[in-house]
């Protein structure tokens, strides 16, 4: 959220100026605007005032009145001026509507922090296409920028430039930024080819229980990075070997560490096998992107990837990220609970085909388009429509496994749909020490829905959801199945405080809206 909130009196008990107020809103509302994927001609339309008013007043050179810039901020549902501290954000909800239409899925959150650390390894300048305009995009932006790297949106707020200079100032770095996201553990990679020593603050995200990063100093341990953790960062000191080849064995086959791995055997000469690498969506998003540097990589989609390396990249690319299979499987959530027909397009087949094939053997009735590629060129989608079905629970229990397997974070939709089907359902999440509980929460709207220790639910169902006030979790998959759950749910829900939605999910409660749903966003 963009605003101006009113000036905080400094230690010694003055207030901040700020130099040049009008220069100052314009900024933000340009900010907000892009934020929210809108041109200034779409902008002009919604105030109806013309594009070049907005231009003015993004440009500062045009006096705004109060009434015009709550105007504004209406338009873009990102208030300007506030007055206090950062308001919190609730969603009210209208359940029980039957939703219908055509939604399309949006690029993946983790597959574009992937590439956001990348592109350090690239001298040249990184276009990255169709950035999903979220908070943890922000965030890494953010970090990107305090160390000296330029990242440029489009005017039209969708693609991001970036251009990365000869020396990065780690010093300056944004360590509140930093710590709001697990994903700054990605620059490790790259940096161990760029600079012998560095610090960087820990890892932040959401709270889903302890998540280790012992696997990413074991899998960058070879490249000759040793990290210690001292108070509040990772002190990393690279002792440089010759560019022979390496062969490295992960221990866990995650996400993010076979994206340090690659990262960092990318960013050297040399060949590097690794294996129990992770094929999942993210890793091939930053696969592919890495290939357009000139960097080979084969067996791209299996567990054992060969990197052939290059200590200089300098390459001028443009790469679309791909579309998220979570918000694929989130959208088609909204569809299965309320029981409408609705078409989700642009899904990632082949990471949604698990989830598919689950969904089939739960009654669920669905169809699917022809495929065709999305902007990467590699990536098949599909656009798939759901019908209203009667839902059984599965025989089996449910359970995620590192890809081709269900994913984990389209585990958590799962409980919500095993809510509304007949019968009993065990869904096993294994991975996450601490994001069972948080699905607990849909008791609250009636469901049976019971923690058998920390990685195992029963759920019972159907479900009779009624409305409910719920507070968000501290999770970001959990916080969107009970809003998805909401929408079934006869009556009034709120969900306060959402603003976790937003760090994963590009403007989710207006897209539901769009289906039909009835969400009203309002604030304290
Ligand atoms: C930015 C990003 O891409 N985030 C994703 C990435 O996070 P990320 O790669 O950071 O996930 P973690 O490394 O935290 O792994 C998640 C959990 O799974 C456990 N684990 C993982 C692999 C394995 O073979 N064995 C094992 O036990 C880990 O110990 C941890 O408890 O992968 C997770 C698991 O798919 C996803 O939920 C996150 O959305
Ligand atoms: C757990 C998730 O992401 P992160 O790794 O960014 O916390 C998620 O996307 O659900």
């Amino acid at each position: 959220m963009t605003t101006i909130t009113t000036p905080v009196p400094t230690a010694s008990g003055s207030f901040p100026v700020i130099q040049d107020p009008l220069a100052h809103v314009g900024s933000l509302v340009r900010s907000a605007r892009q934020h929210r994927g809108l041109t200034q001609a779409q902008l002009a339309e919604r105030l109806a005032t013309s594009q070049s008013a907005i231009h003015r007043i993004e440009q500062g050179a045009q006096n705004v009145s109060l009434e015009m810039l709550t105007r504004i901020g209406a338009a873009l549902d990102s208030p300007i001026v506030t007055l206090g501290g950062p308001q919190r954000t609730h969603l009210r909800v209208q359940g029980g509507q039957t939703l219908s239409g055509r939604i399309d899925v949006n690029t993946s959150k983790n597959g574009a922090v992937a590439l956001l650390c990348a592109s350090l390894l690239n001298r040249g300048t990184t276009r990255l296409k169709n950035v999903a305009r979220i908070v943890e995009v922000d965030r890494i932006v953010e970090v990107l920028r305090s160390v000296g790297v330029r990242a440029t949106w489009s005017t039209d707020g969708r693609d991001l430039e970036i251009v990365v200079p000869q020396h990065l100032d780690l010093d300056a770095i944004d360590v509140d930024a930093a710590r709001r996201t697990r994903s700054i553990i990605m620059f490790l990679g790259p940096l161990l080819g760029l600079q012998d020593e560095f610090r960087l603050p820990y890892a932040g995200g959401c709270d889903l229980g302890t998540r280790t990063v012992e696997p990413h100093l074991i899998g960058l341990r070879p490249f000759g990075l040793d990290v210690t953790a001292t108070a509040g960062d990772y002190h990393g000191l690279v002792t440089r070997g010759g560019g022979q080849d390496l062969a490295i064995v992960l221990t866990e086959r995650g996400d993010t560490v076979t994206e340090n791995v690659i990262m960092a055997a990318a960013g050297r000469d040399g060949v590097t096998t690794i294996r129990n690498a992770s094929p999942n969506y993210m890793v091939q998003d930053l696969c592919f992107y890495l290939e357009l540097l000139g960097v080979r990589i084969d067996g791209i989609g299996t567990t054992t990837l060969r990197v052939h390396g290059r200590a200089a990249i300098d390459a001028d690319v443009e790469y679309a990220v791909s579309e998220d299979p979570v918000e694929a499987m989130s959208l088609l959530t909204a569809g299965i609970v309320t029981g409408s027909e609705i078409t989700v397009g642009r899904v990632p087949i082949e990471f949604m085909e698990i989830e598919l094939a689950t969904l089939a053997e739960m009654g669920l009735r669905y169809t699917l388009s022809d495929e065709y590629a999305a902007a990467n060129g590699r990536t098949r989608l599909v656009d798939v429509t759901v019908h209203p079905s009667d839902l059984r629970a599965p025989i089996d229990k449910i359970h995620p496994m590192p890809f081709p397997g269900l994913n984990i974070d389209n585990l958590p939709f799962f409980v919500a749909i095993a809510a509304c089907a007949e019968g009993s359902t065990l869904v096993h999440d294994w991975v996450y020490e601490g994001r069972a509980i948080h699905l607990t929460d849909l008791t609250r709207l009636g469901a049976d829905v019971r923690l058998l220790d920390a990685h195992r639910l029963q759920v019972s169902g159907p479900t009779h959801w009624s409305g409910a006030e719920v507070s968000c979790p501290p999770a970001l998959r959990p916080a969107v199945v009970i809003l998805l759950a909401m929408l079934a749910a006869k009556g009034t829900s709120v969900l306060r405080d959402v603003d976790i939605i937003a760090r994963g999910y590009e403007q989710l409660q207006d897209r539901l809206v769009e289906l039909g749903a009835q969400i009203e966003t309002f604030r304290d």
